[in-house]
């Protein structure tokens, strides 16, 4: 960690806090470390990889996906991966380690896994393409709001072509409408919120609690009456768009396959339009 990556980056070693698979009191180490992530007010990223069999951090398939930092046994295929940071001595690796876990991880405000290599394209498939399993404890990210997976071109070798496509489609479409990858800092969301909280709570705001609800006739709460508000009046989604295009609106460079698509969406409402007719 200090070669590879502390050295590289301006942190204050007072604030390096790395599990100590060598104290007298694992559980202990274990209990004070979360204790540690939560007065330090949480996690802002968690950045790590995973291993063959799908692991996050080291928790192992069948891992808890509520579980959080604790001793853990190592799998083989963890303990042969492993092996070559012991000059690929099988016998000098621990088979046990600490490791946060999967809350632990699903806790961090962003989450940034880097994949590479077809040793883990199974894992990825897993964990990407199917349900959250305790098995393949990354697909544990897919709860997770501001999660992203950073794969080279050989880890995404057992995904669907349709999978790789349309990670590609909306990366290229999100860019030329100016929106990237970054997550805003957790003050500028915080900001938002509360300015949001506090239009809501207004008592100028137009919408109170219990405006606009549709309630079933006589079943209705007293103050509350079913009404046709303006949202409620059907209309159509192209009389909001501007004669040439979205102000702004960028070129987007498509592949063929979906250069055809595109078109054929945005024209919707002129075949529901010439349905009606
Ligand atoms: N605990 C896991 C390791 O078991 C795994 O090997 C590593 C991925 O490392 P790499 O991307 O170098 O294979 O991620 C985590 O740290």
């Amino acid at each position: 960690m200090y070669n590879h990556f502390f050295s590289h980056v301006d942190v204050d070693p007072a604030n390096i806090n790395i599990l100590d698979g060598n104290a007298e009191d694992l559980e202990g180490e274990c209990i004070a470390y979360e204790e540690k992530i939560k007065r330090a007010g949480g996690i802002e990223l968690f950045l790590g990889g995973i291993g063959p069999d799908g692991h996050i951090a080291f928790n192992e398939p069948g891992s808890s996906l509520r579980s959080r930092t604790r001793v853990k046994t190592l799998a083989y295929e963890t303990i042969l991966a492993n092996s070559r940071f012991f000059g690929n001595d099988l016998s000098k690796v621990p088979k046990m380690a600490l490791t946060v876990g999967v809350q632990t991880v699903l806790d961090a405000r962003e989450v940034v896994i880097i994949i590479t290599g077809p040793h883990k394209a199974l894992a990825v498939q897993k964990c990407l393409e199917g349900g959250v399993n305790h098995m393949w404890t990354l697909s544990a990210l897919q709860l997770h709001p501001y999660a992203l997976i950073v794969v080279d071109e050989d880890a995404t070798l057992e995904l669907q072509v349709k999978t790789v496509k349309y990670f590609k489609s909306i990366e290229l479409v999100a860019s030329s409408q100016g929106f990237g990858q970054g997550l805003e800092s957790g003050e500028a969301v915080g900001r938002k919120r509360d300015s949001v909280l506090e239009r809501l709570d207004s008592p100028s705001s137009p919408r109170k609690m219990g405006e606009g609800f549709l309630a079933a006739p006589g079943e209705g709460r007293p103050g509350v009456k079913r009404a046709v508000t303006p949202e409620l009046v059907p209309d159509s989604m192209h009389e909001r768009l501007p004669e040439d295009g979205v102000e702004g609106e960028k070129k987007v460079e498509l592949g063929a396959m979906q250069a055809k698509e595109v078109p054929s969406l945005l024209a919707m409402h002129e075949r529901v339009d010439s349905a009606q007719a």
